[in-house]
């Protein structure tokens, strides 16, 4: 239908909606930096990227407070050494203060580095709803060469899984044995409900043979993992904002609204445990996601 509206009324009302849209896009971002869904290199390296679209209009002394531990005081000291104006935007900057404006974080909030040696063991972990389950399913259908681990766990069967390809599905007594017998390489009780372990032998057996071991455990498996076995790889997945990770777990439709709640705060409590990981993979799409643990284990 043609607008009846005078162009300048048009104008006007285009440049409001977009006005609006680039506000509810910084917010966002801040929100994934307080969150620690991305981490502040991560988003001035997204600014940098589209430099005149909202992200890039996020003024530093935003993005600055939007980082845990950095209040006004603080914030202003930093850009007066860093030779950068308070009115400045992320998109706005020179290279020079580009640059000093990385050193400085790379030096507070140092990004993992690749390990050297690391063994054919591959954890794989993230908060709950982030993909963890559909990434290792793709890796298993796509790369046979790859044993992905089959856990133990008391919860009962859904719909459709199958006992010793999905889980070893266990009574608690079968699983006090498990621990006790020393059988398992790893075990917890995830989202305080019901226990899983990840059996060490079938591990065993592949890593002697020669292959890769990929693991899709939750946080505290992946520490007694590193724990037991200092040289295994851990790899972080991440969604690619705090909001496309609500939208994953309301999609999935497994759980209701109370324990959904509960979850996305152990999510914010696994987030913060980013920087423990060797490698961080954003789960954008399944199969570039998947490609790309994949290439970490070669
Ligand atoms: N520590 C540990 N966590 C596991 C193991 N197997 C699965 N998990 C985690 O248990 C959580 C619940 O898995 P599941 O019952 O399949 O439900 P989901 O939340 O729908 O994926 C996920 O976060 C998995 O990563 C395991 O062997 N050890
Ligand atoms: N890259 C992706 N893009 C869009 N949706 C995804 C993607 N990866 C997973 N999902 C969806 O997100 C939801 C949660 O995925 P799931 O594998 O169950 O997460 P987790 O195992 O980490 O709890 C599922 O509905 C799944 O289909």
């Amino acid at each position: 239908m043609a607008d009846s509206r005078t162009p300048p009324e048009v104008d006007r009302a285009a440049a409001s909606r977009r006005a609006v849209a680039a506000r509810r896009e910084r917010a966002a971002l801040k929100r994934d930096v307080t969150t620690r869904v991305i981490t502040p290199q991560e988003l001035l390296r997204r600014a940098q990227a589209a430099h005149d679209s909202p992200p890039g209009a996020m003024r530093v002394t935003e993005f600055l407070t939007a980082i845990p531990a950095i209040g006004a005081g603080k914030r202003d000291r930093i850009l007066a050494s860093l030779g950068i104006s308070p009115v400045k935007r992320l998109g706005g900057l020179g290279a020079r203060q580009r640059v000093a404006l990385v050193a400085f974080l790379d030096d507070r909030w140092p990004e993992p580095q690749p390990r050297e040696g690391r063994s054919r063991l591959i954890v794989l972990a993230g908060p709950t709803a982030v993909g963890k389950g559909t990434v290792a399913t793709h890796i298993k259908e796509h790369h046979p060469e790859l044993l992905l681990s089959v856990s133990a766990t008391t919860r009962s069967p859904r719909p459709g899984e199958v006992d010793g390809e999905h889980y070893f599905f266990v009574d608690d007594a079968e699983f006090d044995r498990l621990i006790a017998a020393g059988e398992l390489l790893e075990h917890a009780t995830v989202h305080n409900r019901f226990r899983y372990g990840t059996p060490k032998a079938p591990i065993e057996r592949a890593l002697a043979d020669g292959r890769t071991v990929l693991l899709e455990i939750d946080l505290q498996g992946a520490r007694q993992v590193r724990a037991a076995a200092p040289d295994a790889t851990l790899v972080f997945l991440l969604p690619p904002s705090w909001d496309e990770l609500v939208h994953r777990l309301i999609g999935r439709g497994t759980e209701d609204a109370e324990e959904r709640e509960r979850r996305l705060k152990t999510a914010k409590v696994e987030l913060a445990s980013q920087g423990e990981f060797d490698f961080h993979v954003v789960n954008d799409d399944v199969a570039r996601a998947a490609a790309e643990v994949v290439s970490l284990t070669r």
